[in-house]
């Protein structure tokens, strides 16, 4: 299924004889910069053609086989298993309860982009229904950063476009790799190896097919750390690029341990690094340190700009985060089965994120499998995890960096950067060099002084633009949440 999904190649929109198009950079590149409906459905529906028919009987194999190595394992099902990393047997319950409390949010920014998509594509958004899936400027609808230019709360205000910054200071694919691991060193975390540089692959080869989506390597000898990425100038590239390094940070400051704890707390802990530093690289304080951000004003109106571009990426993030695994823990455990594949999946795309297909899908289309962690087994309530308790880290060494008062309005979360501040990477140090040595309750209470999972930081760090969210939707008499969806998944038989 790898090699399908790494080789997959689809016809241009506008000339079927250009039929070289690869996930990355080509379709990913459409999805984000195509203001053509009728282009931006093709790339959605041909990829997915592309993919899809072609790995469904071979994933209907990979469910029957995983779930035979999790019975010789002693685990009922590939469900249990991968949930026994989280060691706590509520931990489903928690994950429920954490979506209950950021929904409201979730809805608010919902409800306010399919109002200003109406504006643009008219009736083909609708008024009260699922958003298109398309025309939220990712392939699988999982971040919308890439729609914000038609959405900024204030559209007057400086243009912040950050890939264009980076293409026009002439960033190379090393500088971005320079300009991250610079971050970590100045909170005096740890250099990249130099093997890290000689063994790494951080552009993609020209002379042979390699697995593009990006990743991080551990070869567990103390010294070989790599990363593999087929970085673009952009700014999710170079988010990834921290993302991939956080990872590599871990695999650090744990290799002393035994090799059997040489893991995540859990493995949203492990997905949470990159990310936490990533929350004050994106800060306007700090993209302006870094020459990112030329203009000198921080009014509210620029702040809340890019507290909601954030949003697109952070908040957006959260439904889909947990509707991937609540689908592969039916599929595993029997509650969905290969006919029902593809039409439970849209209903629970219905359900959480409210998006739907461009077009109508029927249970002979496999759609899960346009998404990589489908085809390559990769669980993902780890990112669900992961933006939920990154922003617990975040609150955590703003804290100790003196750059977060809950009792100070002039020091919000959402404006703290703990760049060259070493008491806050000391104590971020100290949770990460445990690994998997202790219970993750044990490690999140050595940074957080909490032992459990909490929305409420989250919640903290984007009070301001729930606030903006809820006044403009009210305003604008939007309706929250969605109706039924005209479009969805047909059962043939
Ligand atoms: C040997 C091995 O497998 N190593 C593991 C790491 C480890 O376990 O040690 C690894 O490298 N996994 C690859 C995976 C890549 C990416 C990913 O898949 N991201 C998710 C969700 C997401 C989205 C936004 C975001 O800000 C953070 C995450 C997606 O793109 O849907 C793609 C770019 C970002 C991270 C990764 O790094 O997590
Ligand atoms: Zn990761």
């Amino acid at each position: 299924m790898e090699k399908i999904y790494s080789t997959a190649k689809i016809c241009a929109f506008d000339n079927n004889s250009t039929c070289d198009l690869a996930l990355e950079p080509e379709l990913t590149q459409t999805l984000a910069n195509s203001r053509n409906p009728e282009e931006l459905k093709h790339v959605w529906v041909e990829w997915r053609n592309a993919v899809g028919p072609h790995c469904r009987l071979l994933f209907e194999e990979y469910v029957d086989l995983s779930n035979e190595a999790a019975r010789l394992n002693n685990f009922t099902n590939t469900a249990e298993s991968w949930l026994d990393g989280y060691e706590d047997p509520q931990f489903r319950q928690q994950i429920e309860s954490l979506w209950e409390q950021l929904k409201p949010l979730y809805l608010q920014i919902h409800a306010y982009v399919r109002f200003q998509l109406r504006k643009k594509y008219g009736d083909v958004v609708s008024e009260k229904g699922p958003i298109p899936a398309h025309l939220l400027g990712n392939m699988w609808a999982q971040r919308w950063r890439n729609v914000a230019q038609f959405n900024l709360p204030y559209p007057d205000k400086e243009e912040v476009d950050l890939t264009a910054e980076l293409r026009a200071q002439n960033y190379t694919v090393d500088k971005i790799f320079r300009t991250a691991e610079d971050f970590f060193k100045s909170i005096n975390l740890t250099e990249m190896p130099q093997t890290f540089w000689e063994r790494s692959i951080l552009e993609k080869p020209k002379d042979r097919e390699m697995v593009c989506h990006a990743s991080a390597w551990d070869f567990y000898d103390r010294k070989d750390f790599r990363i593999k990425q087929c970085t673009a100038i952009t700014m999710e590239h170079f988010t990834t690029a921290h993302h991939e390094m956080g990872h590599v940070e871990y695999f650090i400051q744990y290799k002393n341990q035994p090799v059997k704890f040489r893991r995540g707390a859990n493995s949203g802990f492990h997905e949470a690094v990159g990310d936490l530093i990533s929350l004050s690289v994106e800060s306007r304080k700090h993209l302006r340190k870094i020459g990112l951000l030329k203009s000198e004003s921080d009014d509210p109106e620029n702040v809340l700009n890019n507290l909601f571009q954030i949003g697109l990426d952070k908040i957006v993030f959260l439904p889909f985060g947990y509707l991937m695994d609540l689908w592969r823990w039916d599929v595993f455990e029997g509650k969905i089965t290969p006919d029902e594949y593809n039409c439970k999946w849209w209903e629970l795309r219905e359900k959480y994120q409210g998006v739907e297909p461009p077009v109508n899908r029927t249970d002979q289309d496999f759609d899960p499998a346009a998404k990589y962690h489908i085809i390559a087994s990769v669980p993902y309530i780890r990112y669900f995890v992961s933006f939920v308790i990154q922003f617990q880290f975040h609150r955590a060494v703003c804290e100790k960096a003196g750059q977060y008062d809950a009792n100070d309005p002039s020091k919000p979360l959402h404006e703290c950067d703990i760049y060259q501040n070493t008491e806050a990477g000391n104590a971020l140090k100290k949770m990460l060099q445990l690994g998997s040595s202790r219970p993750w309750p044990d490690a999140i209470e050595v940074l957080t002084g909490q032992r459990t999972m909490d929305a409420s930081a989250l919640l903290e760090y984007f009070k301001p633009l729930h606030k903006w969210l809820e006044q403009e939707n009210k305003k604008n008499k939007v309706f929250i949440g969605w109706e039924k969806s005209t479009k969805g998944c047909v059962n043939t038989k």
